[in-house]
């Protein structure tokens, strides 16, 4: 018995669709009546379960490159745990000039009081007997920590389908019992919520039930000046990779966008990232141990240098320079050993070292060209050059160079100022972090797209500055026809991402100056 009720009749279903595994019919008749309809949205995956993973989806047939796999709206969206004072309608900060008049939660004006997001809060807040004071603007507050937990506690009286569907996600609530986190949720969220907000109607456990969920099963959404968190009851299904074969975007209505990055064919998992793909092995770990309760095993993961692209490795101080890996294995080490000399360092000594360059990278925001510049020089000796802390550097240079505001000091830095070798250096650090990127984030990925935008810009410049009689040279067509292609992912890429997204903005610039690219093309060569 599959369970719920036919598509057509609305009958007890006895069977269901073989390829999605989520419609349901109560005969082959029905079933057969309804594939005209239902072959135009039955979606590209099934949901099974293993004891690894619990739940997880699979292509039940060949996915394309940038095919829509899902679009999921939210169960619900809440501020981040971690914020400071925001808008409970449209999560801008707010600096107490408005306050909801029934609650007294601060609010951007009377219209974003209207909005239904806000209603969990704002009754349940008047339990309380007298208005919400919220008094600390501009920095974190504890206070907010509450809002997003009361949004999924909401539904239990209100939406039993959707508060199925919350309490069918991963909590991982016993994992958490007695960790730092469990302990901080009881004073800042539970107790909140009983004595501060008087509400009882909820028990410790339900709460600290949906702190777990959220945290476990919560996207975020990155808005312009917040960060949200939104939880959807089908895009948590997708596992965690270290590379992953989707991408996800957010629409203007915050509906997630999950689309295949690569071809996935028919059988395999298909997967996010539940972290920045351009970490390193051990933060990675570390994030999905502490937030996610898991260590991957990836093949990425089990393999020292990352797949060949070494955005761990250390470099040996020893002899010349060899990679510096971690022994036995990164998911287990105990030192770190050179591939060339054999050399090797304490765990504690690369620890403290790693500690201590990674939190050079917050300074160099002061002066960020010359800063980052001076960072990688002084990193060359004892980091990988691809290391990912000397990647996430050359990406930031990437999309400085050429970018007036790039660097404060800096009053030209538009790519026509940019001298030969300058522009030949911005030239080297795309492509050096777009080899990294095509590793480990495939195919449609932003990064690649914001990669191949900057670096098209370099060959645009570089054709303009061809002496005139070679305009129309095969250079000249090669350079163009280069930035063509690669003007086309970045329009396409880029255009995926929200409005109000930077990214989506350069991808209408990238649509623009494709436009009257492919027109010299044709002026030139036709
Ligand atoms: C967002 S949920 C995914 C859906 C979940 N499997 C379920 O049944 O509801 C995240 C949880 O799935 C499991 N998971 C996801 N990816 C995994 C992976 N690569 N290895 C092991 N467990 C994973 C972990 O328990 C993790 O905390």
């Amino acid at each position: 018995m599959s369970g719920g009720t036919c598509e057509v009749c609305g009958n007890a279903a006895n069977q269901r669709c073989a390829k999605c595994h989520q419609t349901n019919y109560c005969s082959k008749d029905h079933q057969r009546q309804h594939w005209k309809v239902h072959r135009l949205q039955c979606s590209p995956y099934r949901v099974c379960q293993n004891e690894v993973l619990g739940r997880y989806l699979e292509a039940s047939r060949d996915i394309q490159p940038g095919e829509v796999i899902m679009k999921d709206t939210p169960l619900v969206l809440g501020p981040r745990q971690v914020t400071v004072a925001v808008c409970l309608g449209c999560f801008s900060p707010v600096t107490g000039s408005y306050t909801c008049t029934q609650c007294g939660w601060p609010m951007c004006g009377a219209q974003c009081q209207k909005s239904p997001l806000h209603i969990p809060e704002c009754q349940l807040s008047r339990e309380r007997g007298s208005k919400i004071q919220v008094s600390k603007f501009g920095e974190e507050n504890q206070m907010y920590e509450c809002i997003t937990p009361l949004r999924c506690l909401w539904l239990r009286d209100r939406d039993c389908n959707q508060w199925a569907t919350l309490m069918q996600m991963e909590s991982h609530l016993e994992q958490r019992r007695g960790t730092e986190i469990h302990d901080l949720n009881q004073v800042n969220v539970v107790d909140f919520i009983q004595r501060y907000l008087n509400v009882h109607s909820f028990t410790d456990e339900e709460v600290q039930n949906v702190c777990g969920i959220i945290d476990v099963n919560g996207f975020e959404i990155p808005a312009q000046a917040t960060a949200l968190i939104g939880l959807y009851g089908k895009a948590c299904l997708l596992e965690h990779n270290c590379i992953p074969n989707t991408t996800r975007t957010f629409d203007a209505q915050l509906n997630i966008v999950i689309r295949a990055a690569v071809m996935i064919t028919k059988g395999s998992h298909i997967a996010t990232s539940y972290t920045d793909p351009m970490w390193g092995t051990a933060d990675r770990q570390m994030h999905l141990r502490t937030t996610k309760y898991f260590g991957c095993e990836c093949e990425r993961c089990k393999d020292p240098t990352e797949l060949g692209t070494h955005l761990s490795s250390l470099r040996c101080g020893q002899c010349s320079g060899g990679a510096v890996l971690p022994s036995p294995s990164p998911l287990h080490p105990h030192l770190w050993c050179c591939v060339s000399c054999q050399a090797t360092l304490p765990l504690h000594q690369v620890n403290a070292y790693l500690k201590q360059t990674g939190e050079k990278l917050v300074t160099l925001k002061d002066n960020p060209i010359a800063a980052s510049e001076s960072y990688l020089k002084s990193t060359s000796t004892r980091l990988h050059e691809n290391h990912y802390y000397r990647s996430d550097v050359k990406l930031a240079l990437a999309q400085m160079y050429g970018h007036r505001g790039g660097d404060g000091r800096q009053q030209q830095n538009l790519l026509c100022d940019l001298s030969k070798d300058t522009l030949e250096r911005k030239e080297r650090l795309c492509r050096e972090v777009l080899a990294l990127a095509d590793v480990l984030c495939p195919g449609e990925s932003r990064l690649r797209a914001l990669l191949l935008y900057e670096l098209q810009s370099v060959w645009r410049e570089q054709q303009r500055r061809l002496p005139r009689k070679l305009r129309n040279s095969p250079k000249s067509k090669t350079l163009l026809q280069e930035c063509e292609g690669a003007l086309k992912v970045a329009s396409k890429v880029l255009q995926r991402e929200a409005p109000l997204q930077d990214e989506y903005q350069l991808g209408l610039q990238a649509e623009t100056e494709l436009h009257e690219l492919s027109s010299l093309i044709t002026k030139l060569f036709r």
